[in-house]
């Protein structure tokens, strides 16, 4: 299946650097990154001088070439032999080693990132499986939570809750500003396309990091480029300042972010309002994405906007897709039938709600009506099962889950493992943050009424996944199918290997957001969702064998999103949903069409403007 769909894309023109970046990266040496038409090979510079070594976007450091030199006044501003991108890459590669922990790791990648863009995202993308985990889930929860500590120069936009609207719209302005500054604004970075927002409430599972939370935008927007192809020059990363209830934060001297508690309420929503109003205004092609906002919020805030511009909370609806698919890839291999699944979600906040819905959209999509695809989901929170009489303290979202009271009377709701044995689930998902609670009798109850327990300790970091792979193969005596929220090595049991998914939404978000960009959609609706969920359970390894992992490896995670993005657009054309003029609606076309519109990082020779 899976290579069903990635063994048609066109191999051409390999350039030398093939043997440190995948062949597959390099198709288009010269490729435009958001425009329609193909650019030259040469890339117009407006900086000359020591100007274009401090910006990231044009500086090639060691690799600018002799006549870049003469050409660009750097004569002089660097040592004497012009070298290669693949002996920097070999540089990089041994500083990054050099560094002796984690986090320092992802300290010297974000510096690269400030010094040279190509240099960076070609680093990673050779180093892939490697070094994810530095720039993103887990590390990134270690750095954001020391941001004030590890803090040296901003990228993105701070916005605080006590701007005016004018202000809002004032500071997104200059930042518009200085970014066609340093493009010269060019084609393919004309305008912002997409913008990633945190309040910074519920970080990577580590809570209410304040103004640390602009560095998981940073994050997202990096993700976006590195596995969504969408030029780094119009990602823009926004914080926004509420305060933070953070006691260690606001007690910290060098806390960057407003002391204070975090305001909510009517001051909350009308610092959000302004802030949409001013993105819709200034960047009116952009899409928005909302990252870690808490569980108040987060879904709330999804509704008031989802029809009003195209916007996407990652927390909720990325984690669904992505937990939809690796649920459909393991419906096929425990031969369940999707619909008829039992599932019980433990943990009922942003993501475990998120997920629930997905779940519900895509039956529905399958004819199956809403209140009986609910039927088949249970939600476990801190209080136990969500049931109707708990009415008053359930969200909107929650309450379409419910159970009746009559149905539990006399039974357990509370105890995870006398829960799943009343429901008898076929999936187990912790979206809960606690660590451990997916425990040996819960796991073996489970296994004791089927065949193949689908259980997915989804979260993050890696600290509080509700069970570790190692353990539910072992309980499960090698049934259980399983995802995690962070990455694992592959587990060996009784001789045989099994790999482990990485079920994290970052396989997913690039995707939907790159088909949003290029396409210009209206809104992201449900159908593009469960299109992009089943885009990626057709690539499942697992499909094609016993020990293999339900998700595609993140090493081809620029394959595998351009699949999911070419069946978002096709969706989005079926439900009439793309502004774009000339978006070619034959499949194979398509997949070309999305391919050169992915930007690689790749040195393109300098011109003067
Ligand atoms: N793998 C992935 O792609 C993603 C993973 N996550 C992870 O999922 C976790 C939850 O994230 P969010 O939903 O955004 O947070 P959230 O705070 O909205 O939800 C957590 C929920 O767990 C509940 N909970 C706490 N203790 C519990 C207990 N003992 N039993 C049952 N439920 C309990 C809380 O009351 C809350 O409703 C985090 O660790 C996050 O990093 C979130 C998004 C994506
Ligand atoms: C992966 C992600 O978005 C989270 O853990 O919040
Ligand atoms: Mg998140």
């Amino acid at each position: 299946m899976y290579s069903k769909h990635l063994s048609n894309i066109p191999t051409t023109r390999i350039s030398p650097i093939s043997r440190i970046i995948k062949p597959s990266l390099l198709h288009h040496p010269t490729s435009p990154a958001m425009s329609t038409k193909s650019s030259s090979s040469s890339l117009s510079c407006p900086l000359t001088g020591n100007a274009l070594l401090a910006s990231p976007y044009y500086n090639k450091g060691s690799v600018f070439t002799p006549s870049e030199r003469k050409t660009f006044s750097l004569n002089g501003l660097l040592p004497s032999l012009p070298q290669s991108h693949e002996q920097q890459l070999s540089r990089a590669y041994s500083q990054y080693k050099s560094k002796p922990d984690d986090l320092s790791k992802n300290t010297f990648l974000n510096s690269i990132r400030s010094q040279n863009i190509i240099l960076f995202y070609s680093l990673i993308l050779s180093h892939l499986t490697e070094m994810l985990p530095i720039i993103y889930t887990p590390t990134e929860a270690e750095a954001i939570k020391e941001y004030s500590h590890l803090f040296r120069r901003p990228d993105g936009v701070f916005l605080n809750i006590e701007m005016s609207s004018e202000e809002v719209e004032e500071a997104l302005r200059g930042w518009e500003k200085g970014r066609k500054e340093m493009f010269g604004n060019t084609e393919e970075t004309e305008e912002t396309r997409y913008v990633v927002v945190s309040d910074g409430e519920a970080i990577l599972g580590v809570g209410d990091q304040g103004i640390g939370g602009i560095a998981i935008a940073e994050a997202k927007g990096v993700l976006m480029a590195l596995c969504g192809g969408m030029h780094p020059g119009v990602v823009c990363p926004v914080g926004l300042d509420c305060g933070t209830d953070n006691e260690d934060l606001r007690g910290d001297e060098l806390y960057l972010g407003l002391k204070h508690g975090r305001i909510s309420g009517e001051k909350y929503d009308q610092f959000i309002e302004s802030f949409v109003k001013a993105v819709k205004k200034l960047f009116p092609r952009a899409v928005l994405h909302f990252e870690d906002f808490g569980v108040m919020n987060a879904r709330r805030l999804l509704e008031t906007y989802r029809e009003k511009l195209p916007c996407f909370n990652d927390d909720v609806q990325g984690t669904g897709v992505v937990t939809l698919s690796a649920i459909m890839a393991s419906a096929k291999v425990a031969e369940v039938d999707v619909k008829e699944m039992r599932t019980l979600v433990f943990g009922a906040g942003s993501a475990g709600v998120g997920i629930a819905d997905m779940l519900v959209a895509s039956a529905v999509e399958e004819g199956v009506d809403e209140k009986e695809a609910c039927k088949n989901i249970w939600l476990v929170d801190k209080n136990g099962l969500l049931l109707e009489s708990t009415g008053d303290d359930l969200s909107p979202a929650q309450k379409s889950y419910a159970k009746p009271d009559s149905d539990w009377k006399d039974k357990d709701t509370k105890d995870l493992t006398k829960l799943i044995s009343t429901i008898k689930p076929h999936a187990l998902l912790g979206v809960s943050t606690v660590k451990g609670a997916f425990t040996e009798s819960a796991v073996k109850e489970m296994a004791q009424h089927v065949k193949r327990p689908i259980i997915f300790p989804l979260s993050n970091p890696t600290s509080l996944h509700e069970a570790v792979p190692e353990d539910l193969i072992k309980w499960t005596e090698s049934k259980a199918l399983i995802a995690t929220g962070s990455p694992f090595p592959p587990v060996e049991h009784d001789g045989k290997k099994f790999e482990i998914a990485e079920n994290n939404n970052s396989v997913v978000f690039p995707a939907i957001g790159l088909a949003a960009v290029i396409a210009e959609v209206g809104r992201i609706s449900d159908g593009m969702l469960v299109e992009a969920a089943r885009r990626v359970a057709d690539m499942s390894p697992a499909l094609d064998g016993e020990g293999k992992a339900l998700l595609p490896d993140v090493e081809q995670v620029r394959d595998v999103v351009r699949e999911i993005a070419v069946g978002v657009v096709k969706k989005a054309q079926e439900e009439k949903l793309v502004k774009k003029q000339g978006v070619p609606m034959d499949e194979e076309k398509l997949k070309e069409w999305v391919e050169e519109r992915m930007w690689k990082p790749e040195y393109r020779e300098l011109k003067k403007v």
